[in-house]
């Protein structure tokens, strides 16, 4: 397997438009899901992506899978350009990347059995076939919790968290390098969700994957991840060590969003908590998307975009924010 120098996936000035349609002979100007997204994740690297609902955190999984090709920007990886690869290596390079989605029930086909449907993707990539896919299959349910046995089983037999399970082992089923989970685990009870977390977790650690961790969960991803990703409207506002980020936030909007977690809280750092809704992502503020409910917003803010940029006095980190020096941890 090559393992170019670099990070395992990467995307570069990332941005996604969708056109809706606004009558007849008209089309309604298009919401930017993405605008101008720099990401990098590094092998065997766990990386959470937070924000508001809506700011973009699935079309970036999406489109750092290519399940979705970007309006604008390049996505590596292993450091190969996706979009300039011949069908077959696309195919090759997409076994390597898998998605767990975050409806259980909605995910796998409620005719077939578990067993071929993690079976799939073995066969697609010509990994296994007849008794070698099957005692694969038993490894894997094995892998993820469940009784191998269950492989003949249909989808309705099994609780939402042993569907997840089953997500995941089907996800694992082409021996993946890298796995985008999108919020793996909202749409299951309380008391099963970090059952499924420590599961992802001790596969992340024992399979040495690289994971894009999509949660408004942010003590699943305090836990989980070793990097934070923070976006609004489309845009990176924080990123740097998942460590450093819930010690320290600095943006004032990761301030505002750890302070509507109460218990993510640090003296001294949080900010107030979010005031008012989040502007139409198809008509959003000019400069700083997040300036309308900034409580440090300057003038300054509307007239031009800031770029993200390392912060000052913290090179790991990087910050979208005109007053980034003022804000430094
Ligand atoms: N297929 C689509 N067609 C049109 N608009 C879309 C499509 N997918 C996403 N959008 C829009 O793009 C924006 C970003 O959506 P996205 O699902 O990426 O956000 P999100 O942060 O994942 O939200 P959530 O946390 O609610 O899942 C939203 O305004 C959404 O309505």
């Amino acid at each position: 397997m090559s393992a170019a120098p670099g990070p395992l996936v990467r995307g570069e000035g990332l941005t996604r438009a969708f056109h809706r349609r606004g009558g007849l002979f008209h089309r309604g100007a298009p919401v930017m899901a993405l605008r101008g997204v720099d990401i990098a994740v590094n092998r065997g690297e766990a990386v959470g992506v937070v924000g508001e609902s809506g700011c973009g955190k699935s079309t970036l999984g999406r489109v750092l899978l290519r399940l979705m090709p970007p309006t604008g920007g390049r996505v590596l990886f292993d450091g190969e350009d996706l979009a300039q690869q011949p069908a077959a290596h696309l195919r090759a390079l997409r076994r390597r990347m898998q998605m767990v989605f975050q409806d259980p029930f909605g995910s796998l086909d409620p005719r077939r059995t578990v067993g071929a449907q993690i079976a799939d993707g073995m066969q697609i990539h010509g990994l296994a076939h007849g008794s070698g896919a099957r005692d694969a299959v038993a490894a894997l349910l094995k892998q993820v919790g469940l009784d191998p046995d269950h492989a003949r089983r249909l989808p309705h037999e099994f609780s939402g968290g042993q569907r997840q399970r089953i997500a995941v082992a089907r996800a694992l089923s082409t021996r993946p390098d890298f796995i985008v989970a999108d919020e793996p685990v909202s749409a299951l009870d309380v008391s099963i969700q970090a059952q499924v977390v420590n599961l992802l977790a001790d596969l992340r650690a024992e399979l040495g994957l690289a994971l894009l961790f999509i949660s408004h969960d942010l003590h699943v991803v305090r836990h989980l991840c070793d990097r934070v990703v923070v976006m609004y409207l489309g845009r990176v506002m924080e990123e740097g060590p998942a460590r450093d980020i819930f010690r320290a936030p600095a943006h004032p909007y990761t301030r505002a969003l750890l302070a509507a977690t109460p218990s993510l809280r640090h003296r001294g750092t949080a900010g107030a908590p979010l005031a008012g809704e989040v502007p139409s992502i198809a008509n959003p503020p000019s400069g700083c998307v997040f300036r309308t409910r900034c409580t440090m917003a300057q003038p300054a803010c509307a007239e031009a975009v800031p770029p993200i940029e390392p912060m000052p006095g913290a090179a790991d980190r990087r910050i979208a924010c005109l007053r980034a020096a003022e804000l430094s941890p």
